[in-house]
């Protein structure tokens, strides 16, 4: 089968986005980590696939697979390259885009500079929605992780992320220690590892070992996850610029209970079609 995709990118977090509104697309996990293979395929860190709607209250659901194959249930720099695809390829006209994601529902929305703007919904904190191993809900947990004690926060923004505070992040253990948070026990369904500096109280620098993905040069809901983190630990006001190695975010969270909005570019590198076994 040949299936038609765009390459897309947002802070250098790359992804092959699949319309499978006009084409019939159905993947094993074998065929995304062929994919997004960047020597035998394509290459990304993340597959999107946007599909017709389920629900009349969304204009599309979508779907994403890290670069190893396997489901995850949100992502916040594909969610902007959604955006931008689907009014490029002419099936929204619209600037406020409903999707459902395995998350819940999200909104992003074009704005006249070309950015795109989203309500990426409310951070949850509860151990159990992480999930994480925990028997209460707190700002930081201590976590050991090869014989070192490291502090955490836990935040799901739909997908689980830990975040701990260094003091820069061009030193940081990312590749060395990400991958052992990544697959700590106390995190069922593994996790993403955030490696959070704070320059001021509204400019941050973040490094993220992704869950099924290893270290990006963005990660959307790791901005999201770091922000809302540092907020609760009283170092950042409520507006934060968050530089990642890819580019900017700029990342807004009023406080519990409230949606966190991220706001960024999204660009499409090039098209191209790939045959799949
Ligand atoms: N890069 C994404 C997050 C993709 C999913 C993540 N690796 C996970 O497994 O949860 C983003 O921009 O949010």
């Amino acid at each position: 089968m040949k299936i038609r995709f765009a390459k897309m990118q947002g802070q250098g977090n790359d992804f092959v986005v699949l319309d499978a509104v006009r084409q019939d697309i159905r993947l094993t996990p074998e065929q995304v980590r062929h994919i997004a293979d960047r020597h035998f395929g394509v290459g990304c860190d993340q597959l999107l696939v946007v599909e017709k709607p389920r629900t009349p209250d969304t204009d599309f659901r979508y779907r994403i697979w890290n670069a190893d194959g396997g489901e995850v249930e949100q992502c916040g720099n594909g969610s902007r390259c959604f955006a931008i695809f689907v009014r490029a390829e002419g099936l929204t006209s619209k600037s406020a885009i409903r999707v459902e994601t395995a998350s819940g529902v999200i909104v992003p929305e074009i704005l006249p500079s070309g950015q795109v703007a989203v309500d990426m919904g409310a951070p949850r904190f509860a151990p159990a929605d992480v999930p994480f191993d925990a028997r209460e809900e707190r700002v930081t947990y201590p976590l050991e992780v090869a014989g070192e004690r490291i502090d955490v926060g836990v935040v799901s923004m739909g997908n689980p992320h830990a975040v701990q505070i260094v003091d820069d992040v061009d030193r940081a253990p990312v590749t060395t220690q990400g991958p052992l948070i990544e697959h700590h026990p106390a995190f069922p369904k593994r996790v993403n590892a955030g490696y959070l500096q704070v320059v001021s109280r509204n400019r941050v620098r973040l490094r993220v070992w992704e869950r099924g993905a290893g270290e990006t040069l963005a990660c959307g809901t790791g901005a999201c996850a770091a922000v809302v983190s540092g907020i609760r630990r009283g170092l950042l006001d409520a507006e934060v610029r968050v530089a990642t190695r890819g580019g900017e975010l700029i990342v807004r969270w009023p406080g519990d209970g409230a949606p966190v909005m991220m706001t960024g570019d999204a660009v499409r590198v090039f098209d191209g079609e790939i045959e799949i076994q």
